[in-house]
């Protein structure tokens, strides 16, 4: 569905006298298959967007080729619209026409008669549960039912592929729950391609089959949010020792069953606390509460974390995606 080699975007910029170019996009090669849902993730500024806008061509790409749908976007960009649908971080429903007569033109602009246009609007009205809401101006509509609406027009010509940037920026966790579902449904009953850009990591967790990053231009990690997670953090255990004179020697064993799993970062202490990170908790545990028994050494508590997308994140790029916004 997407295929791009070597995409690269430079833009000019001028402060005063001062010309200087900013290399945004800097070699992306990006296969997508049909049918998957892929969440596009970085930091600000890390060139998602402009990957974004390069793929359905309303920014030519200054060096290397992409196919989308099928078609040259450099070549065919009239076809590749067509057979896309795109939905934008601001969405395009500001205007003051009844939110089923933006639908129905949205429709007609693709080619569709007016017949066919409003039929397939019902059918979205539907599917995205905004019944009972064709006679309104969007101005009047909810945020979430706002942004439902811009998703049902980037969908009234049934493209087999769908970009969203940042579909639920801006929702309340319900209002962003609920178009999960139906963003999840866009596959499950239609069978389309998704290719989604997010800031939320939990959103890109429950949605994607895989997740790209992509940081200072470029693409620094594709696979599953689960081998993602896997290959790059570990499971954080967190021990709380009952007798603080105990602490060196737990993080001791701490650090052994660590170095065995092969885990990168040293075992830290904060006060009766020792932390660190293991491969595979659930087969590491059962030694180390041996050893520590053995050792005479007790514990308060005991915790185990799986590791987030955001600790794959802060690994890849340095940056967590919580601290970006
Ligand atoms: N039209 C432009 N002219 C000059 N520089 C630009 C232009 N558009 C984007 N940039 C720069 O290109 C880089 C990538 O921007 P882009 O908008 O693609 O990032 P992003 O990953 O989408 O960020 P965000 O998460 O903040 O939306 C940034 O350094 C940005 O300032």
């Amino acid at each position: 569905m997407i295929h791009a080699r070597g995409l690269v975007q430079v833009f000019s910029t001028r402060s005063g006298r001062e010309r200087s170019q900013v290399r945004a996009v800097d070699g992306v090669d990006l296969d997508v298959a049909e049918g998957e849902v892929v969440g596009f993730l970085g930091p600000n500024g890390a060139g998602k967007t402009t990957t974004l806008r390069m793929l359905t061509t309303l920014l030519r790409p200054t060096e290397g080729t992409a196919t989308v749908a099928g078609y040259d976007v450099a070549r065919e960009p009239v076809q590749v619209r067509r057979h896309i649908g795109y939905v934008s971080q601001s969405g395009s429903t500001g205007s003051v026409a009844r939110a089923g007569d933006e639908i129905v033109d949205h429709g007609m602009l693709y080619g569709l008669s007016s017949a066919q246009a409003r039929r397939r609007g019902e059918e979205l009205f539907e599917q995205l549960d905004l019944q009972g809401l064709w006679s309104r101006q969007p101005k009047t509509l909810s945020g979430g039912q706002r942004r439902r609406l811009d998703i049902a027009m980037g969908l009234v010509h049934e493209p087999s592929l769908v970009f969203l940037d940042e579909p639920t920026t801006g929702l309340d966790p319900q209002a962003r729950a609920n178009l999960w579902t139906h963003i999840a449904d866009l596959r499950a009953r239609r069978g389309a391609t998704v290719f989604l850009t997010t800031h939320y990591l939990d959103e890109a967790d429950h949605l994607s089959d895989r997740v790209v990053v992509i940081d200072h231009g470029r693409i620094v990690a594709s696979d599953t949010p689960d081998a993602l997670k896997s290959r790059v953090a570990g499971d954080l255990v967190d021990l709380e020792v009952a007798d603080a004179a105990q602490v060196t020697a737990a993080a001791a064993r701490l650090e052994r069953a660590a170095r065995s799993a092969d885990a990168s970062e040293p075992v830290e202490v904060d006060g009766t606390h020792v932390r660190g990170r293991v491969q595979r908790a659930g087969v590491v545990i059962p030694g180390l509460l041996r050893e520590l028994d053995q050792d005479g050494i007790t514990l308060t508590s005991i915790e185990v974390r799986r590791p987030t997308l955001d600790d794959v994140f802060l690994t890849l790029t340095g940056r967590s995606l919580r601290e970006g916004g």
